[in-house]
C-alpha cells in the first residue's frame, strides 16, 4: 500500500476513533478490491433498505472520479483518435470522459428485480446476478447491518460457488455474513441507524484508497 493511501486509512480512524477496531478488515477489503482491479476485475454491490442506497452510492464514487481526476489512458485516447479522427468531437470525449473503476450496483435494475421477485424466487434475486455477471476476478460487496439478510447471503453463498472473492459491511455481531465472507467489516454498534452511519465514512475510506492507490500522486 502506498503512503498516502494509508495515509487515507488513518485519517479515518483519526475522525472516527471507535473504528479502530475495524482497521484490519478494512485492510483486508482494500486488498481485496486491489487485486480485483488489477486483475481487471469489478466490484458487484448489493443491500436492502439503507443499505441499497449505499451500494449505489458506492457505484458513483467509483464509477467515475472521485478525490483525483482520471484521465483516460493514452491507449484509449489513441483509439478514439483512431476510429473517431482527430477533431473537436475527438478531444471533446478525451477530455471529459474518465477512468472507471468498475462496479455494478445489483439493486437498480428495477424490470429485472421486479420480474425475478415476481416470477422466480425473491431472496436469489441478488444471487442471480452473481451469477450471470460474475467472474472469477470479480468480488461481490455485500451491505447489511444484520449481517442475516437472505438475499445478501445467497449471493456471498453462490460468489464462493464460483471462485468469487467476498468483502461483507455489517454491524457488530457480523450475523451469517461474518462466517463465509474474506473480508467482514464488523462496525462498531448494533442499531440499524447507527451502523449504516458507519458504513458511510467506512466505505467512502475504501473508495478513496482504491483511487489513490491507481491515480494518486507516485511518491
Ligand atoms: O434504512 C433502514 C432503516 O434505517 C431500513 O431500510 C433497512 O435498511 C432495512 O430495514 C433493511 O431491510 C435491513 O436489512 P439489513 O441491513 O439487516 O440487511
Amino acid at each position: 500500500m502506498r503512503n498516502g493511501t494509508r495515509q487515507i486509512l488513518d485519517s479515518l480512524i483519526e475522525r472516527y476513533p471507535p473504528l479502530f477496531v475495524c482497521k484490519n478488515s478494512i485492510e483486508s477489503a482494500f486488498n481485496i478490491f486491489s487485486d480485483c482491479y488489477v486483475n481487471n476485475g469489478k466490484l458487484l454491490i448489493c443491500g436492502n433498505g439503507g443499505s441499497a442506497a449505499d451500494a449505489e452510492h458506492i457505484v458513483g464514487e467509483l464509477m467515475k472520479g472521485f478525490m483525483h481526476k482520471r484521465p483516460i489512458s493514452n491507449r484509449d485516447r489513441d483509439a478514439i483518435f483512431a476510429n473517431l479522427g482527430e477533431n473537436a468531437e475527438s478531444h471533446y470525449l478525451i477530455n471529459h470522459l474518465q477512468s472507471a473503476l468498475p462496479a455494478i450496483s445489483l439493486v437498480s435494475h428495477s424490470a429485472l428485480m421486479t420480474a425475478f421477485n415476481n416470477d422466480v424466487q425473491p431472496d436469489l434475486v441478488f444471487a442471480q446476478q452473481v451469477y450471470g455477471y460474475g467472474r472469477q476476478e470479480d468480488v461481490v460487496v455485500g451491505l447489511s447491518t444484520s449481517g442475516n439478510s437472505k438475499n445478501v447471503v445467497y449471493a456471498m453463498k453462490i460468489a464462493k460457488a464460483f471462485g468469487l472473492k467476498t468483502v461483507a459491511l455489517t454491524g457488530q455481531h457480523g450475523g451469517e455474513l461474518k462466517e463465509i465472507v474474506d473480508a467482514c467489516i464488523c462496525v462498531p454498534a448494533n442499531s440499524t441507524p447507527i451502523i449504516q452511519e458507519y458504513h458511510l465514512p467506512v466505505y467512502h475510506v475504501l473508495c478513496m484508497m482504491v483511487e489513490s492507490e491507481e491515480y494518486g500522486v507516485k511518491t
